[in-house]
């Protein structure tokens, strides 16, 4: 046999590994997935992190903002996840309502996802007092978490909508106080969104853990970027940071109707997927009815 060997697994990444890559200046690539073939995908492409994003509800469940996700719907895209991963870090969202209200929820969440997803680590949104008590408490259960600040989808709307984030002195300076609150509290990297790219150039050095940006400028210790918009699965207007990588829901609308046009004028299906029956099969079973054969 001369099958080719399976592929070589490449090292699990690690926290440890991040943060050493971080600081050896070598770009940190992460990237959202909701499925096994997204997973697949992100393995394969060699990317260092996995994201479970609450942004599944609007590109997988198609809900109009992330809110409305639950738990149970986020721990069954990160299992199937899961299965599709080996080496890259799997992190999962904390869907909004599930970490506000104590500590003690905030745990009881991650451990949730860690327990019968198998995440890796946590994230969520915020960088006040709310937040910074969370991500302490969830790292002291063990968790790593990785904080977010900037445009933080779930409260979008006491932001003034999905407005870009830090643009006069006071935002500015609030981002840069929170960016720095999340690492105090214990996070191990932290997501920074849609922020001039000046300003994420002048918190990233400022921090020891590495910022991973989205709208965020070049300056940062990675990039993050939906699946769905960077393979071009989304329709309408996307942000301003996304850029377009391939053009997958135009390949699948011409597959389906590539299908379509065959079952209509009767191409598909081919004698090639039709089941043969075998010789005398017919003639047997006519005659059992009581025809001649
Ligand atoms: N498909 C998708 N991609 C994302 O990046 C994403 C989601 N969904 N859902 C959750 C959040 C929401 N995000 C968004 C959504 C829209 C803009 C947007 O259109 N922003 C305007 C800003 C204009 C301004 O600053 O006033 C833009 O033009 O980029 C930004 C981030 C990022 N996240
Ligand atoms: C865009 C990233 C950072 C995110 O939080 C998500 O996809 O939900
Ligand atoms: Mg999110």
């Amino acid at each position: 046999m001369s099958a080719s060997p399976a592929p070589q697994p490449r090292a699990r990444v690690t926290l440890p590994s991040l943060a050493a890559r971080a600081a050896a200046g070598d770009k940190l690539v992460m990237v959202t997935a909701y499925d096994y073939p997204g997973a697949r995908a992100a393995e394969r492409a060699g990317v260092d992190l996995v994201l479970v994003g609450d942004s599944g509800a609007q590109v997988v469940l198609g809900h109009p903002s992330t809110v409305p996700v639950t738990v149970e719907e986020m721990l069954v895209l990160a299992q199937a996840v899961r299965r599709g991963l080996t080496s890259p870090l799997l992190v999962c969202d904390l869907p909004f309502g599930s970490y506000e209200a104590s500590d003690a929820q905030a745990v009881a969440t991650a451990v949730r996802l860690v327990k019968e997803a198998g995440a890796d680590a946590v994230k969520l949104e915020g960088g006040g007092r709310m937040a910074a008590s969370r991500i302490r408490a969830i790292t002291d259960a063990g968790i790593p978490v990785m904080g977010h600040v900037g445009l933080t989808p779930q409260t979008a709307t006491a932001l003034g909508g999905f407005a870009a984030q830090g643009r006069t002195v006071e935002a500015a300076s609030r981002v840069l106080r929170e960016a720095l609150a999340v690492e105090e509290a214990g996070a191990f990297s932290l997501v920074l969104e849609a922020i001039p790219a000046d300003l994420a150039a002048e918190i990233t050095p400022r921090l020891r853990v590495p910022a991973i940006g989205i709208g965020a400028g070049p300056d940062v210790a990675g990039q993050v970027l939906v699946l769905h918009d960077l393979l071009g699965l989304t329709e309408g207007r996307a942000a301003k940071f996304v850029k377009r990588y391939a053009s997958l829901l135009d390949a699948m609308v011409e597959g389906v109707a590539a299908y379509a046009d065959e079952v209509r004028s009767g191409a598909y299906p081919g004698s090639e997927h039709a089941y043969a029956m075998p010789d005398g099969v017919l003639d047997a079973v006519r005659a059992g009815l009581g025809e001649r054969a």
